[in-house]
């Protein structure tokens, strides 16, 4: 268990943009840029993009939680620096159709749990879609804000967003750039939690750790089903459903659980 507090203090010249944190099974990604709102960096989306690796890659890593320093999530790209190196006029010959620091085109094996207190906008309310539950402080802020810059959401907020939230409500938050409260960002289902401020993170991690207890193979099993039949006709959408299923069902946990609950003690899931 690392001993490193889950809220660092104020940044310290030296500290890199973005932390990564290991909680027992948890690994918890702290976006921290707090004197820019955590505005997006180069070396953050790099140090993101080696923590999902991080995630996939180390199968006793069972759930991990992306937040931000300072009292803030994530106010999107940064202006400023947009100002004297704009992102427009290094884009030809890429292929942006995958992100991977946002998890635009590509999504963890394992649950992402978001923890979001202050603004989450633009870029940040982009990264927040990729996220599989999200808890919010009361003064949380949302929004897709790129088109008041006459930006685009290339982070996938047009793609995502109305299949996410109602198509009327998305196309508002999208067209029109405004912010939304955290009330607001649960009554419309964008998040499914909203705590005291500064609750958040530890909301969070009681979520990421109840995940965490659970037959690892069943859980990835649900998401991957989740997301693979999205859009799906119902009967291809139960193939994929009973063909994840039963490799679980054929599982060593899957005789573990029932087992351990015959015998009155916590199943011990090794994850086969
Ligand atoms: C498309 C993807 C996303 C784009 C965007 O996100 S556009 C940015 C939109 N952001 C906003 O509209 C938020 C602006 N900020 C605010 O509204 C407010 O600051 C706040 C609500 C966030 C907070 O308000 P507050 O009152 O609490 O605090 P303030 O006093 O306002 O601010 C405090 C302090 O922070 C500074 N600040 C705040 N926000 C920002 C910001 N966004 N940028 C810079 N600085 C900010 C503020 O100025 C104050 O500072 P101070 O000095 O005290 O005055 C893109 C996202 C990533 C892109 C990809 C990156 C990699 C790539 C590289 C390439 O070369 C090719 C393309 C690409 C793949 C690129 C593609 C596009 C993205 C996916």
């Amino acid at each position: 268990m690392s001993a490193t507090p889950a809220h660092p203090p104020a940044q310290a010249t030296e500290e890199p943009d973005c932390l990564v944190e290991r909680h027992g099974q948890v690994l918890v990604v702290t976006l921290n840029r707090p004197a820019k709102r955590n505005a997006l960096s180069a070396e953050m989306m790099a140090i993101m993009k080696q923590a999902w690796d991080q995630v996939d890659e180390d199968d006793d890593i069972r759930a991990c939680v992306l937040t931000g320093a300072g009292g803030a999530f994530c106010a999107g790209a940064d202006l400023k620096a947009m100002t004297s190196s704009h992102p427009g006029d290094t884009t030809e010959g890429r292929d942006l159709s995958v992100i991977e620091p946002l998890l635009k085109g590509r999504r963890l094996t394992k649950p992402l749990i978001a923890a979001v207190e202050g603004p989450a906008v633009a870029g940040g309310t982009e990264i927040l879609q990729a996220t599989d539950i999200r808890v919010a402080g009361r003064g949380a802020r949302f929004g897709v804000s790129e088109c008041k810059w006459g930006l685009f959401p290339l982070g996938g907020s047009a793609v995502r967003l109305p299949r996410q939230i109602p198509y009327t409500l998305a196309a508002e938050i999208l067209l029109t750039g405004r912010h939304l409260t955290a009330e607001e960002a649960k009554e419309i289902g964008l998040i499914g939690r909203v705590v005291p401020d500064g609750e958040a993170l530890s909301t969070a991690l009681e979520l990421a750790e109840a995940v965490a207890a659970n037959g690892p193979l069943a859980v990835r099993a649900i998401l991957r089903t989740m997301r693979e039949t999205e859009g799906m006709p119902e009967n291809d959408a139960f193939q994929v459903d009973t063909r994840l299923g039963l490799e679980v069902f054929r599982s060593a946990d899957a005789k573990e659980g029932p087992r351990a609950f015959a015998e009155k003690r916590t199943p011990h899931f090794r994850g086969r």
